[in-house]
């Protein structure tokens, strides 16, 4: 079961994640990701929902045309977990890969 992240663990995550923004209606962190093409942003995309699947914690995302936004929170307790955490980190790799 996800535990919601208290104050202090929400707050260090937000500061190792300072290209993310927190919508405090959600409780979740969100982040544009723009890339050479299309192409480029899909495949991004295939990479993350590998990962995403591997972790059982999935991203909420929209993409349109070489443009990927991403939210991320925990549903299981309505608000961000240390899943988040995980799950930015790696996105945050396979962006700087790609
Ligand atoms: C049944 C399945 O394990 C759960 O629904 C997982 C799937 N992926 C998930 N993704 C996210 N973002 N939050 C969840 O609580 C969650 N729960």
């Amino acid at each position: 079961m996800a535990h919601k992240l208290g104050d202090e663990a929400r707050a260090a995550l937000l500061a190792r994640f300072p290209d993310w923004t927190h919508d405090p209606a959600r409780d979740a962190i969100q982040r544009r990701f723009q890339f050479a093409d299309f192409a480029q942003a899909f495949g991004f995309m295939a990479s993350v929902a590998i990962i995403a699947e591997k972790m059982d914690h999935h991203p909420e995302w929209s993409n349109v045309y070489n443009r990927v936004d991403i939210l991320l929170t925990t549903h299981d307790c309505d608000g961000l977990s240390e899943r988040d955490a995980r799950l930015a980190e790696a996105i945050e790799r396979l962006a700087g890969s790609a």
